[in-house]
C-alpha cells in the first residue's frame, strides 16, 4: 500500500476531530515509528510503498478513539530526552520544560545540591535535572507504584541515578529525615469543575490521579508540599511549583503566609501564570 494513501485515510478519518496539521503530525510520527520512514523520505518518494500496514491502521483506530499518540508510540520527548510513557503516567507537557529550565538556571553554579521532585510521574522533571546539573543528588517520589516503575525505566534509559520513593505526600512521614536544597513539584491541580473544558484524549486516557483535585480544596497538594518544605528544605532552600493558571494569586498568598521570601510568579509561553518559586528563610 502507498504511504500517501494511508495519509489520505488519516485525514479522512481524523481531520474532523483534530484538524489537518495535527493529523499530519500524528501521521509523520507514526510512519517513523511503524516503518522507520521520515517525512523527508516520503516527500522525496511520493509512491513509497509499505507492506505490513496492520500496526499503522490499528494506530489510526486508536487515534479515532482519542488515545494520545504518545501512548500509542509508548514514548515522548521532554527537555531533549526520550521518556517512555503509558497510561499510568501523565504525558510530560512543554510548560513543565519551562519549570525545569527555571530550576536549572537558578541551581547551575551551586555546589553539591540535594533535589526532591514530588509527584514525579514519568520522572521527567527529576531525570532532566539529574541529566543537566552537575553535583546533584536527585530524589523523586510518587504515590503510584506503576508511575514509579515507569520513572525507574526512564532513569535507566537516560543513564541517570535518581532515588525513588513511594510516598503519599498528603500523609507523609517516612522521609522526614532528609533535607533538600531544592524541592520541585508539578502536583495534580486541575479542578473537577474544569473537566468540561478538557479534551477527550486527556480526560479519557491520562491518569486522573495525576490531574484532578477537589473544587473545594484546589491547593490541597500545594499546602501539603509547602508544609513538608518548611521542615524538609534546608535554610535558604528553594521551592518550585508548576501551578494552575487561575491560582497564581492564591499561591502567592500561600507562600507568603508560610514565610517564604523572594517569591516569583512566572508565566508560561502562552502568558498564563504557570510557575512559582519561593525561598525558605
Ligand atoms: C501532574 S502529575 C506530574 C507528573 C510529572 N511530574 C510531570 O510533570 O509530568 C502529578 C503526579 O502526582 C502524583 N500524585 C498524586 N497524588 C499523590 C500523592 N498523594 N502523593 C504523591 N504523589 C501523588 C501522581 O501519581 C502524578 O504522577
Amino acid at each position: 500500500m502507498k504511504l500517501k494513501d494511508i495519509q489520505y485515510r488519516f485525514h479522512e478519518v481524523l481531520d474532523a476531530d483534530y484538524g489537518i496539521e495535527e493529523v499530519d503530525s500524528f501521521f509523520f510520527m507514526l510512519i517513523d515509528f511503524c516503518f522507520n520512514v521520515s517525512r523527508i523520505q516520503l516527500a522525496m518518494d511520493l509512491d513509497y510503498q509499505v507492506k505490513d500496514t496492520e500496526k499503522i491502521l490499528e494506530a489510526l483506530q486508536l487515534l479515532k478513539e482519542q488515545k494520545p499518540v504518545q501512548y500509542i508510540i509508548g514514548e515522548t520527548e521532554f527537555y531533549g530526552l526520550t521518556f517512555k510513557v503509558n497510561e499510568s503516567v501523565l504525558i510530560p507537557r512543554p510548560e513543565t520544560e519551562e519549570l525545569v529550565e527555571c530550576v536549572i538556571k537558578q541551581t547551575d553554579n551551586n555546589p553539591a545540591v540535594n533535589i526532591l521532585d514530588i509527584g514525579t510521574g514519568s520522572g521527567c522533571i527529576a531525570i532532566s535535572l539529574a541529566k543537566n546539573l552537575e553535583n546533584v543528588k536527585v530524589y523523586a517520589l510518587d504515590i503510584s507504584e506503576d508511575a514509579l516503575e515507569m520513572a525507574k525505566q526512564n532513569a535507566k534509559l537516560n543513564g541517570v541515578d535518581v532515588t525513588f520513593f513511594k510516598v503519599d505526600i498528603l500523609n507523609v512521614d517516612c522521609i522526614q529525615h532528609l533535607k533538600f536544597d531544592v524541592i520541585v513539584s508539578n502536583p495534580p491541580y486541575v479542578r473537577e469543575k474544569e473537566k468540561p473544558q478538557m479534551k477527550p484524549n486527556v480526560l479519557e486516557h491520562e491518569p486522573h490521579l495525576a490531574l484532578f483535585v477537589e473544587d473545594e480544596n484546589p491547593l490541597l497538594f500545594y499546602k501539603a508540599i509547602t508544609d513538608f518544605a518548611k521542615v524538609n528544605l534546608k535554610e535558604k532552600g528553594k521551592l518550585y511549583f508548576e501551578i494552575n493558571e487561575f491560582l497564581g494569586r492564591s499561591m502567592i498568598t500561600l507562600l507568603n503566609d508560610n514565610n517564604f521570601k523572594n517569591i516569583e510568579l512566572k508565566q508560561d509561553i502562552f502568558k498564563k501564570d504557570r510557575m512559582i518559586k519561593g525561598d525558605k528563610i
